[in-house]
């Protein structure tokens, strides 16, 4: 693939996670450019990366090929606003939670557009990212596989309405797995670890699991029926869980989850919609 150059609109958490991995990766920072109107991330990026910053869009992207769109969603409106005449032949990237490709398009006035739903795994590599794509962008997919590559596993959804269950699952997903950890830490040092101690429990019990897990050809259910005797402690813990209704209780958080993606999708509708009145 040819050199292409790569704008952020938005430098902050996510920006800075997929772009630590991008630069490690066969990226140049030549070829990234970050827009935020915070002139000390600006500088953050620039010394840490490599990369291009400004702080306004302009005439400087006329040549750009892609954009991630990485502001907050009520920030989209704005910003693509801003940017929208130097967009037109540009692939676009959006990685807003819950924003619907029909509103991008309807803000973009075109429709080579891919959304994305990233997590924060990706700071370090170990990331998981779903993605969908319109059919105009079928010959972007090299590119944004390119893109995140470095970042860990990529996912491509069917359809689109399937970037809400990613969200529910891996996407807000990492803070379940730290609020697990939390709980593991605080029964530690109940147990009388001190809180560095506790915390190493807790933390290699989850990571051990999750490597076990992937380099295993058994299912977790089987790994979690190898821990658990007969008669043994495991059970006794399980026991509790179940009558607790864990299994529900996460299907019903990840509902919750899936179900504010959907809510924040439409509230971004009817408001983008309210707004052509
Ligand atoms: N955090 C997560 O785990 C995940 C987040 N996402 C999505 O990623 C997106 C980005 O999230 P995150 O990185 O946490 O957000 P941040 O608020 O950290 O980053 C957005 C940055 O863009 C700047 N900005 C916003 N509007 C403009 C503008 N018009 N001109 C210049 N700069 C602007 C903001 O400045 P200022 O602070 O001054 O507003 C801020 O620095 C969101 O849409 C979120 O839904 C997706 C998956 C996971
Ligand atoms: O909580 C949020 O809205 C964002 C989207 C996925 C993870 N964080």
């Amino acid at each position: 693939m040819n050199r292409k150059t790569i704008v952020f609109y938005g430098g902050g958490n996510m920006a800075s996670a997929i772009i630590s991995k991008m630069v490690t990766s066969d990226w140049s920072g030549e070829d990234i450019h970050v827009i935020d109107r915070n002139t000390e991330k600006l500088e953050r990026f620039s010394k840490q990366f490599g990369v291009q910053v400004h702080d306004k869009p302009g005439s400087w992207m006329a040549q750009i090929d892609s954009v991630v769109l990485a502001v907050k969603p009520q920030q989209l409106p704005d910003a693509i606003a801003s940017a929208k005449e130097w967009m037109d032949e540009a692939l676009i990237i959006s990685i807003a939670a819950g924003v619907r490709i029909e509103d991008l398009r309807a803000m973009l006035g075109q429709n080579r557009i891919c959304r994305a739903m990233p997590n924060t795994p990706m700071k370090i590599g170990k990331g998981v990212c779903g993605l969908y794509a319109t059919a105009e962008a079928d010959e972007d997919h090299l590119f944004i596989v390119k893109v995140f590559a470095a970042c860990g596993d990529l996912i491509w959804c069917d359809k689109e309405e399937m970037l809400e269950g990613v969200t529910a699952v891996s996407g807000s997903g990492p803070a379940y797995v730290f609020r697990f950890i939390e709980a593991l830490e605080n029964a530690g040092i109940r147990y009388g670890f001190n809180e560095v101690q506790a915390r190493r429990l807790a933390i290699a019990t989850v990571l051990g699991s999750a490597e076990l897990a992937r380099q295993s050809d058994e299912p977790p259910a089987e790994l979690r029926a190898k821990v658990t005797s007969k008669g043994g402690t495991t059970y006794e813990a399980l026991k509790v869980m179940q009558e607790r209704g864990f299994m529900e209780m996460m299907q019903d958080a990840m509902d919750a989850c899936r179900r504010r993606s959907a809510e924040l999708g439409e509230a971004f509708h009817e408001n983008l919609e309210s707004k052509k009145d």
